[in-house]
């Protein structure tokens, strides 16, 4: 079993899969509402059109795994992007692979610590919700409509989660 090394999550490393939504200094950010109000603004590339695509929000409530956490398979969504941004400040885990034919070498594990969200692109390839240590919320955006919307594939090779690596 190949051991899946966890980076942190910066824009920069995650470019290839979509964006990091994180109210920081990077965002395009502008004070509303008389001076009360800070708005990060356009944080993410909803993409929902696709057929007749809408745009979903939801809440996913994700139990926590438990390690050593073992991936055998991954899914995209090839007609719609997916956000997730969580409502908590507990960690998880953000598992991708490039959209396309899914190659097992560009799998890549981000931990998250800091409350900031992820939009996986149409298509990019990723594990289902990685809650850890508690019970966690996540608002989801993603694609609701008719169309087959959710691919999944089973990984020749499972991976493990490298706890050590963190
Ligand atoms: N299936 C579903 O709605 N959830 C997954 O897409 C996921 O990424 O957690
Ligand atoms: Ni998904």
């Amino acid at each position: 079993m190949r051991q899946l090394p966890l980076e942190i999550l910066t824009a920069e490393s995650f470019a290839a899969f979509g964006q990091v939504i994180r109210a920081d200094e990077h965002a395009q950010r502008y004070l509303i509402n008389q001076g009360s109000t800070e708005r990060f603004h356009d944080l993410a590339d909803i993409d929902t059109a696709t057929g007749d695509g809408r745009t979903l929000l939801s809440i996913f409530r994700g139990q926590p795994r438990m390690w050593p956490i073992q991936l055998d398979m991954l899914e995209c969504h090839p007609l719609g992007s997916q956000a997730f941004m969580p409502l908590n400040r507990h960690p998880y885990v953000v598992v991708v692979a490039p959209a396309g034919p899914l190659d097992e070498t560009r799998i890549r594990a981000f931990l998250v610590t800091d409350g900031s969200g992820v939009n996986y692109t149409r298509g990019c390839w990723h594990h289902p919700l990685l809650a850890l240590e508690a019970t966690s919320d996540f608002l989801v955006i993603d694609r609701g409509g008719t169309g087959m919307n959710l691919q999944e594939q089973t990984l020749d090779s499972p991976l493990y989660l490298d706890p050590a690596s963190l």
